[in-house]
């Protein structure tokens, strides 16, 4: 029988921060990070284009403890920074595991990593480079996960895949709420009217208003990217 094919030729991947640091405390596990360089290389073997963000989550938050009494704005570019130290780690393993990684930034740091520029990025992804996309959208008060939407829509994504630490969308939050049930699929409308915490009304409201379906999906479960990819029943669908 023949391998099942990818059903998608180019898809954007939101990685939270905070799975980065595996079973740590805060920082990049390697064992956790080469775990998810394999699973990409994986899929990218399958002639399918990959981009990725990242968060920063495990390094630091703006809205977070360590933030508290901070100018928002400041705490927000120093979450920016950490996604940027967070992108260096992914490519850098991503290039030790055969696969040609370019980190394009939302903001200036030139020394360190090349500026977005949207024709370069879709360059690089005909070329079967994978991006991966630091600093979140460049600005203050937003997320990755807005990110993740904004950067899924200029490059044409088909689909965001949100890789967490839960298996899904549930009725609540699964990690306090344990009688909480997961949806295996539910349009944006009802997430949104929902208040469902997975992801931030922004990134909701920009995947619908273009029509760009987001699918979320354990981290830690192995093989599961791939399933994604070539269309298997894998977490929970939103749909505009
Ligand atoms: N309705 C919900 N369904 C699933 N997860 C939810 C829901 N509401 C809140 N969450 C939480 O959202 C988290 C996933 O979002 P993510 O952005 O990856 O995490 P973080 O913000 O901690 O980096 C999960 O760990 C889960 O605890
Ligand atoms: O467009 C963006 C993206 C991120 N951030 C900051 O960067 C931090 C880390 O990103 P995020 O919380 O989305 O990471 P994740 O939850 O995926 O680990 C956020 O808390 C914000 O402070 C920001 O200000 N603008």
């Amino acid at each position: 029988m023949n391998a099942p094919q990818p059903v998608y030729k180019r898809i954007l991947l939101k990685l939270s921060g905070e799975a980065l640091m595996g079973d740590d405390a805060f920082g990049i596990n390697r064992t956790t990070i080469e775990r998810m360089v394999t699973d990409i290389a994986e899929v990218v073997r399958l002639g399918v284009e990959v981009a990725v963000v990242i968060g920063g989550g495990n390094i630091f938050r703006g809205v977070a403890g360590g933030a508290e009494g901070m100018d928002r704005a400041t705490a927000d570019y120093m979450g920016m920074l950490a996604t940027v130290m967070n992108s260096l780690a992914l490519a850098d393993a991503m290039d030790r595991q055969g696969l040609t990684a370019r980190v394009m930034s939302a903001i200036d740091i030139q020394q360190v990593v090349e500026p977005y520029v949207r024709p370069k990025a879709l360059q690089y992804l005909e070329e079967g480079k994978v991006i991966v996309f630091a600093a979140g959208t460049g600005n203050p008060f937003f997320t990755t996960d807005t990110a993740a939407a904004l950067r899924g829509a200029e490059i044409g994504a088909q689909l965001v895949l949100k890789a967490t630490k839960v298996d899904g969308v549930y009725t609540a939050d699964p990690v306090k709420d344990p009688t909480a049930t997961r949806y295996t699929q539910l349009s944006f409308d009802e997430a949104m009217v929902r208040n469902l915490g997975i992801m931030d009304a922004t990134a909701f409201a920009l995947c619908r208003d273009q029509k760009l379906p987001i699918r979320v999906f354990s981290i830690n479960k192995p093989g599961a990217l791939r399933r994604v990819v070539v269309g298997e029943d894998e977490g929970t669908l939103v749909y505009a």
